[in-house]
């Protein structure tokens, strides 16, 4: 294959050792830009303040060259803050109720994505194969076909993809399809995408699927598919066997002593059900007993997007709700939620994945969830733990092993927990094993692989 050009809203950026911060993205990507060479280009994370951005950075590792640009401050907050996160955020997790339209935010994605174009254009070579992920770069493409590049563009998106009812609340929503149609191949996480994407299409009259995976819109045809993420799995129920002996984990362990751990692992985002989970975790509690002083429920939950309203007034929430379960519920012997705010390593989040008999994962919409993928690769397989899963993330296409649930059914999530702590081993067992199977069998690795060779073919 040809040079592989990435470009991401995020880049994972090597440290000053020169070692890509782990993540099942980075590293699966990583592995195909160092087999063919190739740049990974986007934004730095930082701000010009009110000045234009100093030329791309470049950083090169072997044969990658990490290119990152600088955005204004308005273009973050126009931009990143403003429409992909208030506007394209909410809406592609079916929140028509927090969508925020702007038109100077509007009208700031879109520059930003020329600007974003205008700095990778010089760098691409003519047979270079290029893949663009993410909602923040949709228009990326267009952009760059009207500077002329004739290569081949491929789109992940991470996130779900709406229905037509939803999508079309969008102002812009026909210039964001249309944006889509210039790449070679747009790439979803799931069916129910990939379904909402062509009933879109359809129902605007702007095109239909025309047989062998491909769809003619806008004059243009390209591939849609499916190409559900996965983690280095393997890798990762390595992480989570070695970490026994790190000492943050065996203080964990120690301090949870006699009692059952139960996890969960979440940006603080209002698409992760965060609050409902905690109001599932006092409902089982009240309705089963026994396990008052029994059971610790470990919330981890670094702050995201925190310039962003909703996730800010979120932050206040549910640290709220937490101490009032808390106060509701402990006794002076036990705390029954442990709330943390801070962002955990990955190792040592193996670490704890293993330790928790119950992986609680249940977003109210999710795009695929690599926490549900981590946890179940990180259990001791003579003794597993039981994932607790969304029938609405991505992951529940795939983890049949896992006792499904929705999210905004209290009574029904709070029963799923009863029912996981007290599942007997071999239930626990066979379910993880057809989950484990399944994971290692389609990791990120083979992801990236499917991706790219229907990409180039
Ligand atoms: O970059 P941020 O604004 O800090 O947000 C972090 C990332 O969140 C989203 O992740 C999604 O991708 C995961 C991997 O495919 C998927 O499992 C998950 O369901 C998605 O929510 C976002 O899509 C990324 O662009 C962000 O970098
Ligand atoms: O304290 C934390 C919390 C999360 N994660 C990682 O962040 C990713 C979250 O991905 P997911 O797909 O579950 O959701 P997203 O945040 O991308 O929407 C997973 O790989 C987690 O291991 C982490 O490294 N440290």
């Amino acid at each position: 294959m040809s040079r592989l050009v990435i470009v991401s809203n995020r880049v994972p950026v090597p440290d000053k050792g020169g070692v890509a911060p782990a993540g099942g993205l980075a590293v699966a990507l990583k592995v195909a830009l160092e087999e063919h060479g190739g740049i990974w280009m986007g934004w730095s994370g930082t701000s010009s303040g009110k000045h234009e951005p100093a030329p791309l950075a470049h950083l090169q590792q072997g044969n990658v060259t990490y290119a990152l640009t600088d955005l204004t401050d308005t273009d973050v907050e126009e931009y990143y803050h403003g429409f992909a996160n208030r506007v394209l955020w909410p809406i592609c997790h079916y929140r028509l109720d927090l969508a925020e339209y702007g038109r100077k935010e509007m009208a700031g994605y879109f520059r930003v994505n020329r600007f974003f174009a205008h700095r990778l254009a010089p760098l691409v070579k003519p047979d270079d194969v290029l893949w663009v992920h993410d909602y923040h770069l949709i228009p990326l493409a267009a952009e760059l076909r009207q500077m002329g590049l004739k290569n081949r563009i491929g789109f992940f998106l991470h996130i779900p993809w709406p229905p037509a009812d939803v999508l079309f609340t969008m102002p812009v929503h026909e210039e964001i399809m249309r944006g889509l149609s210039h790449y070679d191949v747009v790439g979803f996480q799931t069916d129910h995408d990939l379904e909402n994407f062509a009933s879109c299409l359809r129902r605007e009259g702007i095109g239909d699927e025309i047989g062998g995976g491909r769809f003619s819109a806008y004059g243009r045809v390209f591939r849609g598919g499916v190409y559900a993420i996965g983690i280095e799995t393997a890798a990762f129920a390595e992480f989570a066997q070695k970490a026994s002996t790190n000492s943050t984990v065996k203080k964990a362990r120690e301090s949870i002593e006699h009692r059952s751990l139960i996890i969960g692992v979440d940006r603080l985002d209002y698409s992760k059900g965060i609050t409902q989970r905690i109001d599932a975790f006092e409902r089982f509690v009240l309705d089963n007993p026994a396990y008052r002083g029994r059971v610790t429920y470990l919330q981890i939950t670094p702050k995201s997007r925190s310039e962003v309203p909703e996730y800010e007034a979120m932050q206040r929430t549910v640290a709220e709700q937490a101490g009032r379960v808390n106060g509701a519920l402990g006794a002076v012997d036990w705390v029954p939620i442990r709330y943390i705010t801070r962002s955990v390593g990955r190792r040592i989040l193996a670490g704890l994945y293993r330790l928790g008999k119950v992986g609680l994962v249940t977003p109210l919409r999710d795009g695929m969830n690599l926490v549900a993928k981590e946890y179940v690769a990180a259990q001791d397989p003579d003794d597993p733990g039981v994932l607790v899963l969304s029938r609405f993330a991505g992951a529940a296409r795939e983890l049949r092993g896992a006792l499904l649930v929705n999210p905004y059914d209290i009574e029904g999530t709070a029963n799923a927990m009863a029912r996981a702590l007290s599942m007997p081993l071999e239930e626990r067992k066979e379910r993880w094993q057809l989950m484990m199977d399944h994971l290692l069998e389609h990791d990120v690795s083979r992801w990236c692989r499917n991706f790219l060779n229907d990409l180039t073919a």
